[in-house]
């Protein structure tokens, strides 16, 4: 009896909260000419995320916003994971929202997400020290230095892998992937080969980011108590590392170009960039790099097993680099011969706009916004839903259609095209992820032909394919 009355008082308490919240937020007169945008807030406290949840697990998550697009216009309210939502369709104000500063929005993520993050991280801080660590691994990342080092790794275990698939029984390319680039991913973040730590880490992070989406209660045996203990037992490894790199350094065993971004920040001259930051965010910098660019990679490969006239060029085009160098004695190849594959780079593009790996960010505005006539309210989240747009009729011809030769007219940087975000919180891994992808894709189309088993895409929590994009593999006769 006595839980069923907490929980009878508990709801009506929710319910006042939230009316009293909505009203006040509502009620706020904004500057002249703006008003909230038109749209409804759902039921008290669960607001009308049931129905965004549902139309996310369908094969159009977009549906939910095109209904209400239809409605109420590209910008409309709505009441989503607890707390009062602006949703932008409109990629000129979800442009303005990712280009304001720290001033007007803050990222905004659920909570268990951002107790495992930590206040320190990139992820979450905001100001000048974001835009500092920004600064420096963004610089790091664009780096030719680090790109030949990423190619030549890159080159290496994809062939590695490569070498070892049966053509006897399907390949996993969404697994395969994984690996591969997890590999990647840890020898450019912290400078470690494959090898026990290595898998050690693998281990660990598998168990912290299954914390990612889960109850924020942070007690003994819950899910995101074994997360933070995983993140723990990692940022010890990573002290150790930081600690012997400093020491090399301070005794003059290294040379000055940095090999990884621990050595870029721990070079750093400013007081702020403590062991402890930069140990936590080398956890954090896994998790926006560690899914997306397997799934991109494993998207482009799904997209090309139903699209033969794209795979035929894509094939020539990076058949005729091979053989190029081949003729001009070179073996391997250099990181910018990968980026100049221009039908490629359409590829990857395509396969970004259509599989929106991101499907929109979420903000806090941390003061009363207007933009385009429309007033966000303190304290209201934003949430600039890219995938609206990317699938928009208006700016797409046939939307749904793979087509990379729509790229070739096509301005990639106007603010209809966003996979990685802008503004202030840009994407700094964009030309790695691409880069990653131009090599698996040439060493894939040029080494085998395939046939693909049926799957699906996933789009929510986050986009995979539901059986890990099998396909079966033939080697190709050496020419
Ligand atoms: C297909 C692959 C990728 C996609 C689609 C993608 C997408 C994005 C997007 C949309 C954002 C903006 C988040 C926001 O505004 O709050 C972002 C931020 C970020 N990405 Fe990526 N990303 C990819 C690969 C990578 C890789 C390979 C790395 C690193 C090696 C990386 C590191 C980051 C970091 C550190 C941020 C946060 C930047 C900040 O808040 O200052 N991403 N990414």
């Amino acid at each position: 009896m006595a839980p069923i009355l907490l929980l009878s008082v508990l709801s009506v308490v929710l319910f006042t909260i939230t009316v009293l919240r909505l009203r006040r937020a509502g009620a706020r007169p904004g500057p002249a000419h703006t008003s909230l945008p038109r749209g409804s807030l759902g039921w008290p406290v669960i607001g009308e995320t049931l129905e965004f949840v549902s139309a996310a697990y369908s094969p159009r998550p977009e549906s939910f916003m095109n209904r209400r697009r239809l409605l109420y216009g590209k910008v409309f309210k709505s009441h989503l994971f607890g707390s009062p939502t602006i949703v932008s369709t409109d990629a000129e104000v979800s442009r303005f929202v990712l280009q304001s500063d720290a001033r007007a929005f803050v990222p905004s993520y659920p909570k268990s997400l951002s107790e495992l993050m930590g206040k320190s991280s990139i992820l979450l801080i905001n100001g000048a020290l974001q835009r500092r660590v920004h600064g420096l691994i963004g610089g790091f990342f664009k780096s030719p230095h680090l790109k030949s080092q990423i190619t030549a790794d890159m080159q290496s275990y994809v062939g590695r892998a490569m070498d070892s698939w049966p053509e006897t029984s399907p390949i996993l390319i969404q697994d395969e992937t994984k690996h591969i680039v997890f590999q990647i991913l840890v020898k450019g973040l912290i400078g470690l080969e494959p090898g026990d730590e290595m898998r050690f880490l693998k281990r660990e992070f598998h168990e912290f980011i299954a914390g990612l989406i889960s109850l924020p209660v942070n007690l003994p045996g819950t899910r995101l108590y074994r997360s933070l203990k995983a993140k723990k037992r990692m940022v010890m490894l990573l002290k150790k590392v930081i600690e012997e790199k400093r020491r090399k350094r301070s005794s003059g065993l290294v040379g000055e170009t940095p090999k990884d971004v621990i050595d870029v920040l721990i070079s750093d001259t400013s007081e702020e960039l403590t062991d402890e930051l930069i140990s936590d965010n080398m956890i954090d910098l896994m998790i926006p790099a560690e899914d997306s660019v397997p799934v991109l990679i494993t998207l482009a490969v799904k997209y090309l097993s139903s699209c033969p006239l794209a795979l035929r060029q894509l094939e020539e085009e990076n058949m005729e680099l091979k053989e190029r160098k081949c003729r001009q004695g070179q073996d391997s190849l250099q990181w910018n011969d990968y980026m100049s594959l221009s039908f490629t780079q359409d590829v990857i593009t395509e396969t970004l706009r259509l599989g929106n790996i991101i499907g929109g960010i979420m903000r806090k505005a941390v003061r009363d916004v207007e933009v385009k006539g429309h007033l966000i309210p303190n304290g209201w989240c934003v949430f600039t839903y890219f995938r609206s747009v990317h699938l928009d009729e208006a700016m797409y011809d046939e939307p749904h259609r793979f087509n990379p030769w729509r790229w070739k007219e096509k301005d990639m940087s106007s603010c209809s095209f966003t996979p990685f975000g802008g503004g202030q919180r840009l994407c700094p891994g964009l030309d790695l992820a691409r880069l990653e992808a131009s090599i698996f894709l040439h060493h894939l189309v040029t080494s085998f032909t395939w046939v693909a088993d049926d799957d699906q895409v996933v789009n929510f929590p986050t986009v995979r394919m539901k059986s890990g994009m099998p396909v079966r593999v033939t080697r190709k006769k050496r020419r």
